[in-house]
């Protein structure tokens, strides 16, 4: 069932000094966010990924489009029906957003206080929540007493106060270092799976998207160029921008500036292998390679493990008689994709 669904919609911010353009930061977007994933948009700075979290917990009305959460067209709410609507998105920031004079779980009670619960429901579902994220025993500190890491749970505590069916996360890991960013991206994955919530991620961060997201959506100057799931993304992404960002966290093909450093240890023929769901492929490969008498040595590759997908290269250098090598390579070619390197630029 598709939760949130975005048809058309277009976002323009009148321009800052008067002889300036108009500023599209979200042209033409359609996305469908189903009930139960966990969605990531990744996109440079400018490219509309904020301003579409915003469109989608109605912060921002579209200049164009309709954005429906729940079936329900959320550009024509009245206040009470926002408000509603707004109990049932909660939000996580980059920089926590904490309220610094409340402890940890004033900054939880907050919203069930605004929504007018008893107090004495309020404690025990501020007890609840702490205890869900690991920070009962900090109840009553407040943030500047926090790391990071606990600042952004006691975030995430807060977000689902009011029990909402979706999270935004508004690059919730970016001023966390590794360790502490995999802790959160953890949590955020049992909000997920045990308490069924929606997640929209937004970030710039690849390794993000890989460890937390079931789909991807790429933005650039306001469009989405590329969606799909990650496994599909990350193992043959089709468009420029969307190949930078794989790269960032996969570096098993050689660049120009490897295979410089290859050929120069290495005199015979280098070939790439293209390893994809399964290793049958690979062991074929090998066996053609070894019947016609050629040596290969594995010099620069990887292999990429997404939820128990696999994926990835190998680059071998090979070493033989130049009529063996080239009936070797056509006889592994019939098994796997093999592309023989040249030195790019
Ligand atoms: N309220 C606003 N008024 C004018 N321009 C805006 C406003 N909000 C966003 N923009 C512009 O819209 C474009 C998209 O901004 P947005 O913040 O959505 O991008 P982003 O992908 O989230 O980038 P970042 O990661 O830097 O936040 C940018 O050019 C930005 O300057």
């Amino acid at each position: 069932m598709t939760l949130i669904r975005l048809r058309g919609v277009t976002k323009t911010f009148p321009p800052a000094a008067k002889s300036a353009e108009p500023v599209v930061a979200v042209d033409d977007v359609d996305l469908d966010i189903a009930a139960g994933e966990i969605c990531g948009i990744i996109g440079y700075s400018g490219a509309g990924k904020s301003t579409v979290l915003r469109l989608v917990n109605a912060l921002e009305t579209p200049t164009s489009g309709t954005v429906e959460v729940d079936g329900v067209d959320i550009t024509r709410l009245g206040e009470r029906d926002l408000r509603r609507l707004r109990s049932d998105i909660g939000m996580i920031f980059q920089q926590f957003n904490l309220f610094d004079s409340r402890t940890v779980a004033g900054n939880v009670a907050y919203p069930l206080e605004v929504a007018g619960h008893p107090r004495a429901e309020i404690r025990a579902r501020v007890a609840e929540l702490l205890e869900f994220v690991g920070l009962s025993g900090k109840a009553g500190n407040y943030p500047e007493q926090l790391s990071g890491g606990q600042k952004q749970r006691v975030g995430i505590a807060r977000a689902l106060a009011t029990s909402p069916r979706i999270l935004l996360a508004d690059e919730a890991t970016s001023a966390l270092d590794p360790d502490t960013t995999q802790e959160v991206l953890a949590l955020l994955k049992r909000v997920n799976a045990e308490l069924g919530v929606t997640i929209l991620v937004i970030t710039h961060e690849m390794d993000v998207i890989r460890t937390l997201a079931d789909r991807v959506v790429v933005m650039e100057h306001g469009r989405v160029i590329e969606a799909g799931a990650v496994f599909d993304i990350l193992s043959a992404p089709q468009h420029a921008a969307t190949a930078r960002f794989v790269a960032s966290i996969i570096e098993d093909v050689p660049t120009g500036e490897d295979l410089a450093v290859l050929r120069g240890r290495h005199p015979g023929r280098i070939v790439t292998l293209d390893v994809r769901e399964g290793t049958a492929a690979q062991a074929d490969v090998f066996a053609a390679l070894a019947a016609h008498g050629v040596r290969f040595e594995v010099v620069h590759g990887g292999i990429n493990d997404i939820r128990g997908r696999v994926f990835g290269h190998l680059t071998l250098a090979l070493t033989g008689e130049t009529d063996a090598v080239d009936r070797a390579i056509a006889a592994a070619s019939a098994f796997a994709d093999l592309t023989e390197e040249t030195v790019r630029g």
